[in-house]
């Protein structure tokens, strides 16, 4: 564990394109710092292969599905009062996600309205508080697709490259748009999440960005 000035109820939250390195920066950090971990849980996800083999059909439940994992989840955060190290944010959910499927004509606009309204009336309620700073991994396309490979999961590596250039697209437009929080901008080229020493050099960085202003007397 290392000592650090961010605060101990502190909710960081990564975010980035599928492969990029999230879940395996969440552990080494949440490790780092003696915080929770919350993961994006695929084992066990009901329709994710399928999804993957039939978007029209499955995109509207695959939606839903991932709107409630994604509640409990943060229920049980606000619940043990933070100090977590957060996979993904719901806001790629709908903003990359759901829209893709819906500009590609996957989902339908009755679809996309109530899965749109559902998740506005979530995020109002107090278990969706704003992250104390979200944390974007990005990198070059080439690069993840290797790592999507390396990892194997075969609904992914089946996917034709187009459905990933065009994710990747929206994450890059999705970034430069977000607003709703901090936002700590990290190369994968320039850390490697299993070295400790990289880890501490990240803390450092989001210790500035969630340092406290200091008020002069
Ligand atoms: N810093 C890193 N250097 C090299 N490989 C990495 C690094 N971080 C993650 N990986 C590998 O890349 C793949 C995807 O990582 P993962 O953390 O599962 O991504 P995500 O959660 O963003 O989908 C995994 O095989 C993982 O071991
Ligand atoms: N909201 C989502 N819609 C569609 N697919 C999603 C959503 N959230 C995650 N996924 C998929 C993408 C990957 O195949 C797995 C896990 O993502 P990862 O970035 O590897 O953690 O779920």
């Amino acid at each position: 564990m290392i000592e650090t000035t961010i605060k101990n109820n502190a909710l960081i939250t990564l975010a980035g394109t599928v492969g990029v390195g999230k879940s395996t920066l969440t552990r080494n950090l949440a490790n780092a710092l003696d915080f929770k971990a919350s993961f994006e849980k695929v084992d066990g996800n009901p329709y994710l292969e399928d999804y993957y083999a039939n978007f029209k059909k499955w995109s509207f439940h695959l939606q839903i599905y991932f709107l409630a994992e994604r509640f409990k989840q943060q229920k049980a955060m606000f619940e043990s009062g933070y100090g977590y190290v957060q996979d993904r944010s719901i806001y790629e959910d709908v903003g990359i996600f759901a829209k893709l499927q819906y500009d590609q004509g996957n989902m339908s606009d009755r679809d996309f309205e109530t899965y749109s309204s559902l998740f506005e009336a979530m995020t109002l309620s107090p278990y969706f508080p704003k992250p104390d700073v979200l944390i974007y991994l990005d990198g070059s396309l080439e690069k993840i697709l290797e790592r999507v490979h390396r990892r194997g999961r075969k609904m992914e590596t089946d996917t034709p490259v187009k459905f990933w250039e065009d994710l990747y697209e929206r994450y890059q437009n999705w970034i430069n748009e977000f607003t709703i929080c901090p936002i700590l901008r990290l190369d994968i080229e320039t850390y490697d999440s299993h070295d400790p020493e990289s880890i501490a050099d990240i803390i450092k960085k989001i210790e500035h960005m969630t340092a406290k202003e200091v008020v002069l007397k």
